[in-house]
């Protein structure tokens, strides 16, 4: 079946699904949302919900309905937000989660390949780089087709930390967290700006004192904690970031985001899923962006995927890839 250009699948009808599904509903570029779970009536609820937002002014009139795998075939992109998140009285790494949610990855991939091989895959469950790395290399599905929302959140969140401390815009910020999306991310501080001004030499014109780097990169990873702390999981960023690369694959924006895929040579890095910049078309993931990245941060970039890889070799327990 043909791919319709503007048909969204969610796959978990959870807090981060059901945020997704809201944001999507007023983004204006889609024809139709799916929303799947394995809790159905959760799903029924939620696409129900949704769909009473078409009356509203700015939302267009999206057809929304609660779906089963078989709405993959003519989907152009499918959203995997299935499996548990961390608990706020168990505040774990998301690490914690890999074990189980690679299950979850495993069941939610053999349902999509007995559909498609077509639509692009954006995993958005944790730990996401595990999770990325399985999907994009266990399935034989195309791997520029399958990715990670990987850091795209916390560079959301490290540009708004930095806006607000100069007072300034947050689009005006530019710079990465790249890595890992958890505890080993860093920040490529080198070449970070505010508009196109160095941020070292941002302080001298503010007559401020210098940046604690090491502390901005310490409340980036902590912030998800906070939230879900405060209020029981997130779902609001990580939405907008689902959102952004949506938007930026449906008008083939070439847009440049840190997102996670398995790196081949890149730094001399290979066989791991991490974010580094990469440039987004309507075909999935183009070009990785090998950004110059001074002596410590490549240093931190190896060290994120060292971690990972080992992660992955101590959880994973089932059979060989499926070379494509
Ligand atoms: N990558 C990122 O930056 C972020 C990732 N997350 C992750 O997103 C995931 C979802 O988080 P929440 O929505 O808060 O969790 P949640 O617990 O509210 O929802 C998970 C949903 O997945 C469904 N589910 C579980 N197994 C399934 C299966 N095999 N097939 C279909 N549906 C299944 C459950 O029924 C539930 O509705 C978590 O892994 C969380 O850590 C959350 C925020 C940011
Ligand atoms: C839960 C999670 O991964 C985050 O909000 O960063």
């Amino acid at each position: 079946m043909k791919i319709q250009r503007n048909k969204v699948v969610i796959i978990g009808a959870g807090q981060v699904g059901s945020a997704v599904l809201s944001t999507l509903l007023s983004s204006g570029s889609l024809a139709e949302i799916v929303i799947i779970d394995k809790n159905e009536k959760k799903a029924y609820g939620e696409a129900l919900d949704g769909s009473h937002s078409t009356a509203f002014a700015y939302s267009p009139n999206i057809k929304v309905k609660q779906g089963t795998y078989e709405d993959c075939e003519d989907a152009s992109i499918i959203v995997v937000t299935a499996g548990p998140s961390a608990k706020p009285d168990e505040v774990v790494d998301r690490i914690a989660l890999a074990q189980k949610n690679i299950e979850v990855v495993k069941e939610v991939m053999e349902q999509i390949i007995t559909y498609t091989m077509d639509a692009i895959i954006i995993m958005v469950s944790n730990p996401v780089d595990i999770l990325t790395y399985y999907a994009q290399n266990y399935f034989g599905y195309p791997v520029e087709k399958i990715f990670g929302t990987g850091t795209t959140l916390d560079t959301a969140r490290f540009r708004r930390i930095l806006g607000q401390k100069y007072l300034v815009d947050t689009k005006n910020v530019h710079g990465y967290i790249l890595g890992e999306h958890g505890k080993t991310a860093f920040a490529t501080w080198s070449s970070s700006n505010i508009a196109g001004v160095p941020i070292d030499d941002f302080d001298i014109i503010y007559d401020d004192v210098p940046l604690d780097k090491e502390a901005i990169v310490e409340e980036v990873k902590q912030v998800g904690y906070e939230i879900l702390i405060n209020k029981g999981y997130t779902n609001i960023g990580i939405a907008k970031s689902v959102d952004r690369i949506i938007q930026a694959i449906l008008i083939n924006e070439l847009s440049v985001l840190p997102l996670s895929t398995t790196l081949t040579g890149e730094y001399g890095i290979e066989d791991v899923a991490l974010s580094l910049p990469c440039i987004v078309t309507k075909d999935g993931i183009g070009r990785r962006l090998e950004v110059p990245l001074s002596v410590d941060e490549t240093s931190k970039l190896r060290a994120s995927a060292d971690f990972l890889r080992e992660t992955f070799k101590k959880t994973y327990k089932g059979p060989e890839p499926k070379k494509v």
